[in-house]
Protein backbone atom coordinates (compact mmCIF):
# COMPACT_ATOMS: atom_id res chain seq x y z
CA UNK A 1 0.00 0.00 0.00
CA UNK A 2 1.50 3.51 -0.60
CA UNK A 3 1.79 5.56 2.52
CA UNK A 4 -0.55 8.61 2.68
CA UNK A 5 1.91 11.23 3.75
CA UNK A 6 6.14 11.45 3.16
CA UNK A 7 8.47 12.92 4.99
CA UNK A 8 11.05 15.24 3.42
CA UNK A 9 14.69 15.73 5.21
CA UNK A 10 15.89 18.50 4.69
CA UNK A 11 19.21 20.88 5.01
CA UNK A 12 18.04 24.58 6.91
CA UNK A 13 19.56 26.67 4.19
CA UNK A 14 17.82 29.31 2.22
CA UNK A 15 18.51 26.84 -1.02
CA UNK A 16 17.86 23.64 0.64
CA UNK A 17 14.67 24.63 1.80
CA UNK A 18 13.25 26.24 -1.16
CA UNK A 19 14.69 22.84 -3.35
CA UNK A 20 12.67 20.74 -0.51
CA UNK A 21 9.42 22.86 -0.80
CA UNK A 22 9.49 22.21 -4.57
CA UNK A 23 10.10 18.79 -4.40
CA UNK A 24 6.82 18.90 -1.56
CA UNK A 25 4.71 20.95 -4.03
CA UNK A 26 5.68 18.97 -7.04
CA UNK A 27 4.69 15.61 -5.02
CA UNK A 28 1.69 17.32 -4.08
CA UNK A 29 0.52 18.36 -7.09
CA UNK A 30 1.32 14.68 -8.88
CA UNK A 31 -0.35 12.94 -5.91
CA UNK A 32 -3.89 14.57 -5.12
CA UNK A 33 -4.15 13.49 -1.76
CA UNK A 34 -0.89 13.12 -0.54
CA UNK A 35 0.60 15.02 2.70
CA UNK A 36 4.17 16.01 2.47
CA UNK A 37 5.80 17.20 5.06
CA UNK A 38 9.74 18.74 5.85
CA UNK A 39 12.13 18.13 8.40
CA UNK A 40 14.65 20.45 8.37
CA UNK A 41 18.02 19.41 9.95
CA UNK A 42 21.60 20.31 10.41
CA UNK A 43 24.33 18.38 8.90
CA UNK A 44 28.11 18.61 10.13
CA UNK A 45 28.73 19.89 6.73
CA UNK A 46 26.78 22.93 7.78
CA UNK A 47 28.01 23.11 11.34
CA UNK A 48 32.43 23.03 9.76
CA UNK A 49 32.10 26.22 7.73
CA UNK A 50 35.88 27.42 8.43
CA UNK A 51 37.92 24.05 7.32
CA UNK A 52 37.59 22.91 3.50
CA UNK A 53 35.77 20.47 2.43
CA UNK A 54 38.37 18.04 2.02
CA UNK A 55 40.02 18.18 5.10
CA UNK A 56 36.46 17.85 7.13
CA UNK A 57 35.85 14.23 4.88
CA UNK A 58 33.94 15.59 1.83
CA UNK A 59 30.20 16.07 0.84
CA UNK A 60 29.25 13.07 2.04
CA UNK A 61 29.00 14.99 4.95
CA UNK A 62 25.96 17.23 3.91
CA UNK A 63 24.08 14.00 3.67
CA UNK A 64 24.91 11.55 6.60
CA UNK A 65 22.40 13.14 8.39
CA UNK A 66 19.36 12.55 6.02
CA UNK A 67 19.91 9.79 5.55
CA UNK A 68 20.73 8.71 9.01
CA UNK A 69 16.79 10.07 9.49
CA UNK A 70 15.58 8.15 6.29
CA UNK A 71 17.15 4.41 7.89
CA UNK A 72 15.95 5.82 11.36
CA UNK A 73 11.72 6.02 10.23
CA UNK A 74 12.24 10.10 10.74
CA UNK A 75 11.89 10.29 7.02
CA UNK A 76 11.05 9.18 3.87
CA UNK A 77 13.19 10.95 1.40
CA UNK A 78 16.16 13.42 1.10
CA UNK A 79 16.09 16.49 -1.22
CA UNK A 80 19.46 17.11 -3.02
CA UNK A 81 21.39 19.63 -5.04
CA UNK A 82 23.20 16.92 -7.32
CA UNK A 83 26.20 18.28 -7.07
CA UNK A 84 26.64 17.56 -3.77
CA UNK A 85 25.75 13.58 -4.09
CA UNK A 86 28.78 11.45 -4.23
CA UNK A 87 28.95 9.71 -7.68
CA UNK A 88 28.51 6.24 -5.03
CA UNK A 89 25.99 6.47 -3.23
CA UNK A 90 26.11 4.63 0.59
CA UNK A 91 24.91 1.21 0.06
CA UNK A 92 20.63 0.56 0.61
CA UNK A 93 20.05 4.21 -0.92
CA UNK A 94 19.47 5.29 -4.57
CA UNK A 95 17.88 8.08 -6.08
CA UNK A 96 14.72 7.26 -7.72
CA UNK A 97 14.15 10.74 -9.11
CA UNK A 98 16.01 12.96 -10.72
CA UNK A 99 14.22 16.81 -11.83
CA UNK A 100 14.47 18.53 -14.53
CA UNK A 101 17.71 20.41 -15.13
CA UNK A 102 17.70 24.02 -14.32
CA UNK A 103 20.65 26.62 -15.79
CA UNK A 104 23.70 24.85 -15.42
CA UNK A 105 26.56 27.69 -15.91
CA UNK A 106 28.26 29.55 -13.01
CA UNK A 107 27.61 32.98 -12.40
CA UNK A 108 30.09 36.01 -12.08
CA UNK A 109 28.53 38.26 -9.45
CA UNK A 110 30.49 41.61 -8.84
CA UNK A 111 29.25 44.84 -7.49
CA UNK A 112 31.51 47.29 -9.77
CA UNK A 113 32.89 44.83 -13.01
CA UNK A 114 30.57 43.28 -15.94
CA UNK A 115 32.90 39.88 -16.31
CA UNK A 116 35.82 37.94 -15.88
CA UNK A 117 37.77 39.83 -18.54
CA UNK A 118 36.72 43.42 -17.11
CA UNK A 119 38.11 42.53 -14.01
CA UNK A 120 41.39 44.90 -13.06
CA UNK A 121 44.82 43.48 -12.66
CA UNK A 122 45.08 41.64 -9.74
CA UNK A 123 41.47 41.85 -8.56
CA UNK A 124 40.65 39.39 -5.62
CA UNK A 125 37.83 36.42 -6.89
CA UNK A 126 35.95 34.27 -3.98
CA UNK A 127 35.94 30.62 -4.26
CA UNK A 128 36.43 27.55 -2.74
CA UNK A 129 36.11 25.34 -5.31
CA UNK A 130 38.92 24.03 -6.52
CA UNK A 131 37.42 23.63 -10.59
CA UNK A 132 36.18 27.20 -10.19
CA UNK A 133 39.86 27.86 -9.19
CA UNK A 134 41.27 26.14 -11.70
CA UNK A 135 39.47 27.69 -14.56
CA UNK A 136 39.56 31.07 -13.14
CA UNK A 137 42.99 30.80 -13.33
CA UNK A 138 43.48 29.35 -16.70
CA UNK A 139 41.67 32.61 -17.97
CA UNK A 140 43.37 34.98 -15.65
CA UNK A 141 46.07 33.98 -14.30
CA UNK A 142 46.70 37.48 -12.24
CA UNK A 143 43.72 37.24 -10.30
CA UNK A 144 43.93 36.85 -6.48
CA UNK A 145 41.59 33.81 -5.63
CA UNK A 146 40.77 33.59 -1.96
CA UNK A 147 38.72 30.90 -0.32
CA UNK A 148 34.84 31.88 0.33
CA UNK A 149 32.74 28.98 1.94
CA UNK A 150 29.09 29.52 3.63
CA UNK A 151 25.49 29.37 2.01
CA UNK A 152 24.92 31.70 -0.74
CA UNK A 153 23.83 34.58 1.14
CA UNK A 154 26.76 34.56 3.25
CA UNK A 155 28.76 34.70 0.14
CA UNK A 156 27.33 37.71 -1.50
CA UNK A 157 27.31 39.17 2.45
CA UNK A 158 31.12 38.87 1.60
CA UNK A 159 30.72 40.53 -1.41
CA UNK A 160 28.84 43.13 -0.46
CA UNK A 161 30.79 43.48 2.35
CA UNK A 162 33.91 44.77 0.34
CA UNK A 163 35.79 41.50 0.67
CA UNK A 164 36.23 40.48 -2.63
CA UNK A 165 35.80 42.41 -6.36
CA UNK A 166 34.21 39.60 -7.58
CA UNK A 167 32.91 35.61 -6.56
CA UNK A 168 31.71 33.10 -8.80
CA UNK A 169 28.56 30.88 -7.96
CA UNK A 170 25.93 28.71 -9.43
CA UNK A 171 23.44 30.46 -11.49
CA UNK A 172 20.90 27.87 -10.71
CA UNK A 173 21.39 28.55 -6.90
CA UNK A 174 20.74 32.08 -7.58
CA UNK A 175 17.88 31.96 -9.71
CA UNK A 176 15.85 29.83 -7.56
CA UNK A 177 16.52 32.59 -4.32
CA UNK A 178 15.10 35.23 -6.42
CA UNK A 179 18.45 36.22 -7.45
CA UNK A 180 19.17 36.24 -10.54
CA UNK A 181 19.77 40.17 -10.59
CA UNK A 182 23.24 39.24 -9.20
CA UNK A 183 24.10 37.48 -12.21
CA UNK A 184 26.22 40.16 -14.28
CA UNK A 185 27.75 37.35 -16.62
CA UNK A 186 27.35 33.39 -16.96
CA UNK A 187 30.37 31.37 -17.06
CA UNK A 188 29.34 28.65 -19.43
CA UNK A 189 29.86 25.87 -21.69
CA UNK A 190 32.46 24.81 -23.67
CA UNK A 191 35.05 27.40 -22.13
CA UNK A 192 34.26 27.14 -18.52
CA UNK A 193 32.37 23.66 -17.63
CA UNK A 194 30.30 23.23 -14.76
CA UNK A 195 30.45 20.80 -11.74
CA UNK A 196 29.25 17.04 -12.35
CA UNK A 197 25.20 17.71 -11.63
CA UNK A 198 24.97 21.34 -11.60
CA UNK A 199 21.81 22.87 -11.17
CA UNK A 200 19.38 19.08 -11.34
CA UNK A 201 17.93 18.75 -8.16
CA UNK A 202 17.57 14.83 -6.54
CA UNK A 203 15.50 12.87 -4.85
CA UNK A 204 17.12 9.92 -2.44
CA UNK A 205 15.70 7.21 -0.46
CA UNK A 206 16.07 3.93 0.77
CA UNK A 207 15.83 1.45 -1.79
CA UNK A 208 12.91 -1.23 -0.14
CA UNK A 209 10.31 1.13 0.25
CA UNK A 210 8.55 -0.06 -2.64
CA UNK A 211 5.40 2.13 -2.27
CA UNK A 212 7.69 5.79 -1.24
CA UNK A 213 9.83 5.14 -4.32
CA UNK A 214 6.63 4.16 -6.58
CA UNK A 215 5.28 7.85 -5.22
CA UNK A 216 8.34 9.47 -6.13
CA UNK A 217 9.53 7.81 -9.47
CA UNK A 218 6.62 10.16 -10.87
CA UNK A 219 9.33 13.64 -10.74
CA UNK A 220 12.16 11.96 -12.56
CA UNK A 221 13.23 13.24 -15.35
CA UNK A 222 14.75 10.82 -18.05
CA UNK A 223 16.49 13.29 -20.38
CA UNK A 224 17.94 14.76 -17.08
CA UNK A 225 18.95 10.96 -15.64
CA UNK A 226 20.98 10.42 -18.85
CA UNK A 227 23.02 13.50 -18.99
CA UNK A 228 24.51 13.34 -15.74
CA UNK A 229 24.60 9.68 -15.11
CA UNK A 230 27.40 10.23 -17.80
CA UNK A 231 28.59 13.36 -16.31
CA UNK A 232 28.92 11.54 -12.48
CA UNK A 233 29.99 8.28 -14.07
CA UNK A 234 33.06 10.35 -15.62
CA UNK A 235 33.20 12.15 -11.97
CA UNK A 236 33.64 7.92 -10.52
CA UNK A 237 35.95 7.24 -12.99
CA UNK A 238 38.46 10.11 -12.01
CA UNK A 239 38.46 9.37 -8.31
CA UNK A 240 35.06 10.01 -7.89
CA UNK A 241 35.61 12.74 -4.99
CA UNK A 242 33.45 15.97 -5.36
CA UNK A 243 36.13 17.98 -3.55
CA UNK A 244 38.53 17.54 -6.82
CA UNK A 245 39.03 19.95 -10.09
CA UNK A 246 36.77 18.00 -12.22
CA UNK A 247 34.26 20.03 -14.58
CA UNK A 248 31.37 17.91 -16.82
CA UNK A 249 29.00 18.52 -19.28
CA UNK A 250 26.47 16.24 -21.27
CA UNK A 251 23.84 17.06 -23.56
CA UNK A 252 21.31 14.76 -25.24
CA UNK A 253 21.22 15.77 -28.88
CA UNK A 254 19.48 14.16 -31.89
CA UNK A 255 21.90 11.51 -32.20
CA UNK A 256 23.41 11.04 -28.74
CA UNK A 257 24.64 12.30 -25.98
CA UNK A 258 27.69 14.77 -25.72
CA UNK A 259 29.86 15.13 -23.37
CA UNK A 260 32.78 17.25 -23.00
CA UNK A 261 35.11 16.84 -19.78
CA UNK A 262 37.51 18.66 -17.87
CA UNK A 263 40.55 18.42 -14.95
CA UNK A 264 42.30 21.11 -13.56
CA UNK A 265 44.99 22.34 -11.28
CA UNK A 266 44.11 25.14 -9.13
CA UNK A 267 47.61 26.16 -8.72
CA UNK A 268 48.99 26.42 -12.24
CA UNK A 269 45.92 27.01 -13.90
CA UNK A 270 46.39 23.97 -16.04
CA UNK A 271 43.40 22.12 -17.83
CA UNK A 272 42.38 19.35 -19.74
CA UNK A 273 39.82 19.12 -21.81
CA UNK A 274 37.99 15.62 -23.48
CA UNK A 275 35.12 14.96 -25.80
CA UNK A 276 33.16 12.26 -26.62
CA UNK A 277 29.65 10.95 -28.40
CA UNK A 278 27.88 7.64 -27.56
CA UNK A 279 24.44 6.23 -27.75
CA UNK A 280 21.69 6.97 -25.16
CA UNK A 281 21.85 3.68 -23.32
CA UNK A 282 25.36 3.70 -23.16
CA UNK A 283 26.04 6.84 -20.60
CA UNK A 284 28.02 5.42 -18.10
CA UNK A 285 30.28 4.02 -20.72
CA UNK A 286 30.86 7.35 -22.49
CA UNK A 287 31.49 9.21 -18.72
CA UNK A 288 34.29 6.33 -18.40
CA UNK A 289 36.02 6.75 -22.35
CA UNK A 290 35.71 10.26 -21.90
CA UNK A 291 37.77 9.79 -18.15
CA UNK A 292 39.97 7.15 -19.97
CA UNK A 293 41.16 10.40 -22.70
CA UNK A 294 41.50 12.67 -19.54
CA UNK A 295 43.77 10.35 -18.12
CA UNK A 296 45.65 9.81 -20.94
CA UNK A 297 46.52 13.55 -20.80
CA UNK A 298 47.78 12.82 -17.48
CA UNK A 299 44.61 14.16 -15.69
CA UNK A 300 46.00 11.53 -13.04
CA UNK A 301 48.78 13.66 -11.76
CA UNK A 302 46.79 16.79 -11.77
CA UNK A 303 43.98 14.68 -9.59
CA UNK A 304 47.04 12.78 -7.34
CA UNK A 305 46.07 9.54 -8.42
N1 LIG B 1 28.10 24.03 -3.19
C1 LIG B 1 26.81 24.44 -2.70
C2 LIG B 1 25.80 24.38 -3.80
N2 LIG B 1 25.23 23.20 -4.13
C3 LIG B 1 24.38 23.44 -5.19
C4 LIG B 1 24.43 24.78 -5.49
C5 LIG B 1 23.67 25.43 -6.58
C6 LIG B 1 22.45 24.72 -7.10
C7 LIG B 1 22.74 23.55 -8.01
O1 LIG B 1 23.83 23.37 -8.57
O2 LIG B 1 21.78 22.76 -8.20
C8 LIG B 1 25.31 25.40 -4.60
C9 LIG B 1 25.66 26.84 -4.52
C10 LIG B 1 26.73 27.27 -5.49
O3 LIG B 1 27.58 26.48 -5.92
O4 LIG B 1 26.74 28.47 -5.83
Amino acid sequence: MNPSTLRIATRKSALALWQAEHVAALLRAAHPGLAVDLVPMSTRGDEILDQSLATIGGKGLFLKELEMAMLEGRADLAVHSLKDVPAQLEPGFVLPAILPRADAADAFVSNDHADLLALPHGARVGTSSLRRQAQLRALRPDLVLLDLRGNVGTRLGKLDAGDYDAIVLACAGLERLGLAARIRSRLAAPDWLPAPGQAAIAIEACDNNLGVLSLLAALDDADTRLTVSAERSMNQALGGSCTVPVGAWCVLGEHGLHLRGMVGDAASGRLLHANGSGPVDQAQALGREVAAALLVQGAGELLGL
